[in-house]
């Protein structure tokens, strides 16, 4: 500003000083002063009389400002107006300079939606700005998607509360255009996947009150015939997953990245389901069961739990309950024990089919056998689409419970359970047989689907009722969905293009199920003090000593009662009877005589002459007998 104004002062000098000259109302700006053309008579002098206007006017605007800001400023207030942050905080009117300044948070405050956390927190710089003007939206309500352009790309981010970098795994899967039969673009290996996942444990996800639904997009390897097909390239579409597993994948890096923390949750008390959701064909039974040389998740649970138990097993007991059922058609079938179809009822533990078999099982081998016995009599058919086709919903239920004793001697229990749910295969109704039989089950597992479908599409909008009424799969998931458990959501895929629109909607699915919050999931532990089961242990010695003494008194008793009639049949029998009084009664059971008289007692009633008198005539005839038996046996 000073230096335009000298150089129009030198060029207003070369001119020659205008007589006219009037001091300029301070408001006026340098362009208008330019365009007055007025010459100075002295530069310096104006220049030092604008410097003074200027001031003035900048010192008047500021006191103007300050005070509509704050009617009554203190002066340490006023010191620190003109801080841009307390400028952008206060919401009023701000110079070019300020206007940068607030361009600047409202970038970060995308970058924090949609970035990593290290990108926002890389920039120093930029802390007092986001203290004061944008802070930090809660985590909860952080919207963790993001839309871009025309083709919607949504990216699914670390949590927010993460401040480890995970910058180097996009965790993204592309659609369409990307596929490709190698590995397709966008499959991230679960190298990467697992070191990233790492950070993100159950329990971390717990400590805000509840956690969200992991969910992981598996993609199988091409079949033959898929091969021979060919491939179609289609739009790309973009979804972001908690992993994505190439066909490459193995079993075991699958397990250990979507179900080895629930297990371990599961032996501190907590709830934990994995489940596997897919278009038929696509790779879930495989993914759940596997087979004998590359098992599955199922198995390879079960083989990590005993292996957790086992190395933990010095300091408690561990009981494992295992429970294996299907849903075939509308009905509950248990699959280890096969009968009439269960009822399910809702009670502490939520819903439970009623007659459900818990065996206990000691080893992994005892595990596998029941496994191995339960899919025999699982409902399986070869469709169209797929040779072994899952026709029911399969659930294995695995209850872990833990008891030991603490240093005070309490009893400490614990009880987590880990469902596994090898759903059965959405389809299209061409897609697989025409028959009746297979078209009820089509009919009855899209039914099911999508009743699940209309839960997640509920929970997320976050509504009060939550349709699991409407078939029994959903409500056999309730506390995997929205319960107090650990969920992981497996999504398979298959990479040929004839299932695109399947793959698709599996996806549309499971990217909706990110959404989904499951409740707070605490450890269901129960501490029993060690008075209580003293004190029953105590009650229960005494009693028995109590019953002991009783028994011998008993017993004394009665010798006594037989030696009293026999010496009162003696005294009978006998010319000169003693008398009874002379009988003496123990102490212990000497009866007070108020007793004594009031009681039908045999010592001194008609009950007691009664039967002596029977007695007596009973000796009589058996002596006469004696003599018959004699007198025939003489003859003899
Ligand atoms: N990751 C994989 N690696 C190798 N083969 C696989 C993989 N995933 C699936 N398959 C094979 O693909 C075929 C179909 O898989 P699977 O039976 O698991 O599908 P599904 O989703 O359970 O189908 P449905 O819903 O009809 O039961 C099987 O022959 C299986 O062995």
């Amino acid at each position: 500003m000073p230096v335009s104004t000298r150089s129009k002062a030198i060029s207003q000098e070369q001119n020659g000083p205008n007589p006219n000259q009037k001091t300029r109302p301070p408001s006026y700006s340098n362009q208008e002063d330019s365009k007055m053309n007025v010459p100075l008579r002295n530069p310096h002098h104006g220049l030092k009389e604008k410097m003074k206007a200027l001031t003035l006017l900048y010192e008047q605007q500021k006191k103007s400002s300050s005070i509509f800001r704050n009617p009554s400023p203190k002066p340490e207030e006023k010191r620190f107006s003109t801080h841009p942050s307390a400028d952008l905080l206060n919401g009023c009117k701000r110079e070019d300079k300020d206007s940068k300044e607030t361009k600047e948070p409202k970038q970060n405050n995308v970058m924090r939606e949609n970035a990593l956390p290290t990108l926002h927190s890389a920039n120093p710089s930029s802390t007092v700005t986001r203290t004061f003007v944008l802070p930090e939206p809660p985590v909860d309500d952080a919207k963790e998607n993001l839309v871009m352009g025309p083709d919607r790309v949504i990216g699914f981010l670390t949590c927010p509360r993460k401040t480890k970098d995970s910058s180097t795994v996009a965790r993204k899967l592309s659609m369409g255009s990307s596929v490709s039969q190698t590995e397709p673009r966008g499959f991230i290996r679960p190298k990467n996947v697992q070191e990233n996942e790492k950070l993100e444990t159950v329990s971390e996800k717990n400590d805000a009150g509840g956690s969200r639904i992991l969910v992981f997009v598996r993609l199988r390897p091409m079949a033959k015939k898929e091969r021979e097909a060919g491939l179609k390239r289609l739009r790309g579409r973009h979804f972001t997953f908690d992993a994505a597993f190439p066909d490459s994948a193995s079993q075991k890096e699958v397990y250990s990245t979507t179900t080895a923390d629930l297990v371990e949750q599961v032996l501190q008390g907590r709830n934990g389901s994995v489940f596997c959701y897919g278009a038929t064909g696509a790779g879930k039974t495989y993914t759940m069961l596997g087979t004998v040389e590359n098992p599955g998740v199922m198995v390879l649970a079960i083989k990590d739990l005993f292996t957790k138990i086992r190395q933990r097993s010095c300091d408690g007991n561990h009981v494992v309950h295992l429970s294996y059922l299907e849903v075939y058609n509308e009905t509950v079938r248990d699959l280890l024990s096969p009968g009439r179809p269960l009822v399910l009822r809702e009670d502490k533990q939520g819903i439970v089919a009623a007659g459900l078999t818990q065996y206990r099982a000691y080893s992994t081998d005892e595990v596998m056998a029941l496994l191995q016995h339960g899919n025999q009599n699982r409902t399986t058919e070869p469709t169209r689409a797929n040779e072994t086709s899952s026709r029911s919903h399969a659930i294995l239920q695995v209850v872990v419970e833990y008891r030991v004793r603490d240093n005070s001697m309490n009893v400490v229990q614990r009880v987590g359970k880990l469902s596994l749910i090898d759903l059965a295969g959405s389809e299209r109704a061409l897609a697989t047989d025409q028959r009746t039989l297979r078209s009820l089950e089509g009919a009855n597992i899209n039914r099911s689907l999508l009743a699940l479908s209309s839960c997640i599409n509920a929970l997320v909008e976050g509504k009060k009722h939550i349709p699991y009424r409407n078939s029994k799969l959903t409500q056999l998931l309730k506390d995997s969905l929205g319960g107090a458990c650990n969920t992981a959501m497996i999504a398979n895929i298959s990479p040929s293009n004839l299932t695109f629109g399947e793959t698709q909607n599996t996806l549309h699915w499971a990217d909706r199920a990110k959404e989904i919050r499951t409740k707070a999931c605490e450890a269901q532990e129960e501490i029993q003090l060690p008075e209580c089961e003293t004190d029953q242990a105590k009650l229960l010695l005494e009693v028995q000593k109590e019953n002991r003494e009783l028994r011998v008194q008993l017993v004394h008793q009665q010798q006594k009662l037989l030696s009293l009639q026999a010496q009162l049949l003696a005294a009978n029998t006998s010319p000169t009877p003693p008398s009874i009084t002379s009988i003496q009664t123990p102490p212990s059971t000497a009866i007070p005589e108020k007793r004594k008289a009031a009681r039908p007692s045999f010592l001194g009633g008609k009950l007691f002459h009664t039967r002596i008198e029977k007695k007596r005539r009973r000796g009589s005839s058996r002596q006469r007998a004696s003599a018959d038996c004699q007198g025939i046996g003489g003859r003899n």
